[in-house]
């Protein structure tokens, strides 16, 4: 990742009602349907091996997902190392988040493979975090800021064990990551839809994970959020963790990520931003007739 950077105009088409994110429910009240990820022992000896051994956080090779019969997405090719980030791009219905969902092993590959930390998804998810939109979640939940990023600790420590002093001190710090030390006490339901999403980043690097996932992390939220939001990703790659994000900010991705994957059902291209979103591939994602890339941003338009 490159660092935080400001918001630049983009012009992309509008978000539609496809989502297959999880909802809210009494029980799960920030997501838990999904994992959160885990710690990651400090000084794993195995997991310490398979990063300098191979170096790769997550490798497509030739992956296809499909629901049912039906195959949503296809071709998918490409690889993530530790510490880098990729952009998951395309327009509604493109495969964004079913791409997600089977990186974290709740969707089969129907063929071709996924690799995530050396490992099938599925076994890997202790040491993958995700972040949901924050505005998919119930707000009226009673928990507190504090408990919902102290949720990153518990894969670690088991659902049982009450959390220690170090799980507390991990929570915190990584409050202050997202720069909401202060709000620890505060009712998570009660916070911005911009400070919610920070809070679920913090449960995410609480977690310690290998591999972060953030699905459209950015929607709705301001400039102040957004930087919070990015200098925190900088500082989890700079551990080393690689970080998979799905956005429909164009120019946002191509400043922040390290390998951009363009989707549309499937895989139109995948490597850095300036290969992967040139004016033909973003032309044949999006079906616009005229792509425009410069400061202001990407714009697609239409004859
Ligand atoms: N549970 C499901 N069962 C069957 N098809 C699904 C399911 N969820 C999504 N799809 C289909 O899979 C395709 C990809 O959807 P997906 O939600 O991954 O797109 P996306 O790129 O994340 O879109 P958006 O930008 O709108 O969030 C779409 O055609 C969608 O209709």
């Amino acid at each position: 990742m490159s660092g935080p950077t400001s918001a630049p105009a983009v012009a992309v088409p509008e978000q539609a009602s496809t989502d297959v994110r999880p909802s809210a429910s009494e029980q799960t009240p920030v997501g838990d349907q999904l994992p959160v990820g885990d710690q990651l022992p400090v000084g794993d000896q195995a997991a310490t091996s398979d990063r300098a051994a191979t170096g790769t956080a997550l490798a497509f090779d030739d992956a296809a997902i499909a629901y049912g019969r039906s195959t949503v997405l296809h071709s998918v090719h490409g690889t993530l190392h530790q510490g880098r980030t990729l952009a998951l791009i395309g327009p509604n219905g493109a495969g964004k988040s079913t791409l997600i969902r089977a990186v974290l092993g709740l969707l089969p590959v129907s063929s071709g493979s996924i690799t995530v930390l050396g490992r099938a998804p599925a076994a890997a998810r202790r040491e993958v975090a995700y972040v949901p939109q924050a505005d998919t979640l119930d707000r009226d939940f009673p928990i507190s800021v504090g408990q919902v990023v102290l949720m990153g600790r518990y894969r670690g420590i088991g659902w049982i064990r009450r959390p220690g002093r170090a799980d507390r001190a991990a929570a915190q710090a990584a409050l202050e990551a997202v720069g909401l030390a202060d709000r620890s006490r505060d009712r998570f339901g009660l916070l911005s839809g911009g400070q919610r999403q920070r809070v679920l980043l913090a449960r995410a690097i609480a977690a310690e994970p290998r591999l972060l996932l953030l699905d459209e992390p950015f929607n709705g939220v301001d400039v102040v959020s957004q930087e919070a939001l990015l200098t925190a990703l900088a500082t989890l790659a700079g551990t080393g963790t690689a970080t998979v994000v799905s956005t429909h900010d164009l120019a946002l991705a191509q400043t922040i990520s390290d390998q951009v994957c363009l989707l549309n059902g499937r895989q139109i291209a995948f490597g850095p931003a300036t290969r992967a979103l040139a004016p033909d591939q973003l032309r044949e994602a999006y079906g616009g007739a005229a792509v425009e890339i410069g400061g202001a941003g990407v714009i697609v338009t239409r004859t």
